[in-house]
């Protein structure tokens, strides 16, 4: 019944004027949730820094990730193959089954990132996994508030979100192939944020 009001609720407001839909499902952790949540991964997932292949020269960011799947996944990604860890982070399965009922879709993967503080982000790009037209994306957000902004691939449109402690955001449709989307870096003071990013990914398929 609360899954069925928060997905009626959550269709009339698309954060996109087209070509996919976004929807902000508000604030879905109390705070003491959240902040439990937040404490237990920020101790227990072995974060990683994140790499990419820029011009043939490894790149580190400061952002860290961790990503767990179900199933061994692999897939090329910025010229660096990455690599899913089994799912066993206990704490992930109820998030995974609040993700599912609020989203109505279900999910074989999540993919973590970790921001220490505003000077950290994450550039412009789609997630290539989603870019079926019933792929979906359900984001929880932890820790600081972020700027989450979107740019369409081909039109002038521009929109963003801040995204505070506890709240969730879904994106699906079309919303990857149209449109890119980026965590802003800031220099107002904020705290780490961790973000987890539900996703379904195809079985041993890779992307390069
Ligand atoms: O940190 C976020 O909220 C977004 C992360 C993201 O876009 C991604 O992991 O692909
Ligand atoms: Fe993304």
């Amino acid at each position: 019944m609360q899954a069925d009001l928060f997905l009626a609720q959550a269709e009339s407001l698309n954060l996109l004027p087209c070509d996919g839909q976004v929807h902000d499902l508000g604030l879905v952790l109390a705070k003491r949730e959240a902040d439990e949540l937040l404490h237990q991964l920020q101790h227990h997932v072995p974060w990683q820094a994140d790499t990419a292949l820029i011009a043939g020269q490894r790149i580190t960011s400061g952002r860290q990730v961790a990503w767990y799947a179900d199933q061994p996944y692999r897939y090329f990604h910025s010229g660096v193959l990455r690599e899913a860890k089994r799912w066993d982070l206990p704490v992930l399965d109820a998030i995974r089954d609040r993700m599912e009922q609020l989203s109505g879709a279900k999910f074989n993967s999540c993919v973590l990132n970790r921001y220490q503080d505003g000077s950290q982000g994450m550039g412009w790009h789609s997630d290539p996994e989603a870019q079926g037209p019933h792929s979906v994306i359900a984001s929880l957000s932890l820790g600081g508030e972020r700027k989450f902004a979107f740019k369409h691939k081909l039109l002038d449109e521009r929109r963003a979100i801040f995204l505070q402690h506890g709240q969730v955001i879904v994106m699906k449709g079309d919303t990857q192939r149209y449109w890119l989307h980026a965590v802003m870096r800031t220099s107002r003071p904020v705290g780490p944020r961790i973000s987890l990013t539900f996703r379904d990914f195809p079985e041993s398929e890779d992307w390069t």
